[in-house]
């Protein structure tokens, strides 16, 4: 058998990726770290370098075929999810459970289960040692809890019937950037686009709603990449005074986690998403009446004047520039040109070496609704055309969003901003 010499490029890269698992072995175990809440930058080094590592292992054919074979593990996973067996593995810990116990529980035919087992086995989600008998192992508890049973069977079902036509959509659509909300691939594959089709399925829904709130688990707040005291410091006191307006903030989970966070900031915190959103937002129990929700539509002009912060998370990349830009123009409406922020929650794509997770993000929001994910270069562009100054952007780890903050264009804040982040 050839063997490499240390100098291979496959050996190379084994080296590197020792050496990022150990930088992350010592980041991890530092005192007050905590992996699950937020990822030493190593982490994403060390994802990188592994994804690299199998490319070079594998031979072109082997890469081709993995690729080729994607969505029916999409499939698979989704079924199983429809059949409940993650929680029926989760309840039943050191046992197992046997194929034809699963079958009797689930209703299905004992021969679909093996198969569809074969395949969840095989993505490492569950544990199969011996002959059709499974056992959760250590990735299986996230398939019951929100983010995994909610997001899987929630973005499936959004997404799927789409991208399932997308090269069909290009191929009449001259390939051509969707650049309308309302004539998304989407809206031609299924009829509509992502929110009016949610509105209308509403246990899709309640499942996006539960997604939402809880994608960000065992994830820095955007508070925690941002200093705060850029806000808090000279905060306005009054009693009608705003401090943060969460727009399109779904149902108050990132309002919740601040109040918690920052119980002592002066001002009212107010939540605003679509009427039929928000009504039923959880807010307000344990918050002290700070937390006061507001149905309201952003491709309006904003009604809350003078807050200290607009902020918006994940909205941006819903949505086409020339909708954004509307967003944003009905914002600075509102903004006090010495005193009110838009802090923005979104991607920023490196210019090259864009992560695989973000680059696929950005080709599903072009799907379900004609969205973005921005480069810094498009996020600058595009908040210049509505008056708007960046006068920072933080990040803390390439995986991550960005906080983009930004004030109206030649304002005295400006001014103050830069002083502040000098
Ligand atoms: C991708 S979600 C982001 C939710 C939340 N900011 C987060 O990051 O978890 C987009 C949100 O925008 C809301 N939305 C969509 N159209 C809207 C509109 N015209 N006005 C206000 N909110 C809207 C949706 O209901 C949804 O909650």
């Amino acid at each position: 058998m050839e063997t490499q010499s240390p100098e291979s490029p496959l050996l190379s890269l084994v080296e590197q990726i020792k050496q990022a698992a150990l930088q992350e072995q010592t980041q991890t175990l530092a005192p007050g770290s905590n992996p699950s809440t937020s990822p030493a930058p190593s982490h994403f080094q060390l994802l990188g370098l592994i994804d690299k590592l199998r490319l070079a292992v594998e031979t072109p054919t082997e890469t081709v075929l993995r690729l080729i074979y994607q969505p029916p593990q999409n499939a698979a996973l989704r079924t199983v999810m429809d059949l409940g067996i993650f929680p029926l593995l989760m309840a039943n810990g050191k046992r197992g459970v046997s194929a034809v116990e699963l079958a009797e529980r689930t209703g299905a035919e004992r021969g679909l289960v093996v198969r569809l087992m074969r395949v969840i086995t095989a993505l490492g989600l569950c544990a199969s040692p011996e002959f059709e008998l499974y056992f959760a192992n250590d990735k299986t508890p996230v398939l019951t809890q929100p983010i995994g049973r909610d997001g899987i069977p929630c973005i499936y079902d959004l997404t799927l019937p789409t991208l399932s036509q997308l090269p069909t959509y290009f191929r009449e659509h001259s390939y051509l950037t969707p650049k309308e909300y309302s004539k998304s691939p989407m809206q031609w594959a299924v009829g509509q686009s992502q929110f009016e089709w949610l509105a209308a399925h509403k246990p899709r829904q309640a499942l996006f709603n539960s997604y939402m709130a809880s994608r960000r688990h065992g994830k820095p707040a955007w508070f925690d990449v941002y200093p705060v005291e850029r806000l808090t410091d000279g905060v306005r006191e009054h009693p009608e005074a705003v401090f943060l307006v969460d727009v399109g903030g779904n149902q108050g989970h990132d309002l919740v986690r601040f109040h918690d966070s920052f119980p002592d900031v002066k001002g009212q915190l107010v939540l605003q998403d679509l009427p039929k959103v928000v009504n039923k937002a959880p807010v307000g129990d344990g918050d002290g009446g700070r937390i006061v929700s507001m149905g309201y539509s952003f491709l309006d002009p904003q009604p809350v004047k003078g807050a200290r912060a607009y902020y918006f998370r994940a909205i941006f990349h819903d949505w086409p520039d020339h909708i954004c830009r509307k967003i944003l123009v009905n914002t600075v409406s509102a903004m006090d040109p010495t005193y009110s922020r838009i802090i923005i929650s979104d991607f920023v794509l490196p210019d090259t070496d864009v992560p695989l997770f973000q680059a696929s993000l950005d080709i599903q929001m072009m799907s379900i609704g004609s969205g973005v994910e921005r480069s810094e270069r498009q996020w600058r562009e595009m908040l210049d055309e509505a008056g708007l100054e960046i006068t920072g952007i933080w990040c803390d780890n390439p995986g991550m969003e960005s906080v983009i903050e930004a004030v109206r264009r030649g304002s005295a804040a400006t001014a103050a901003a830069a002083a502040a982040a000098a």
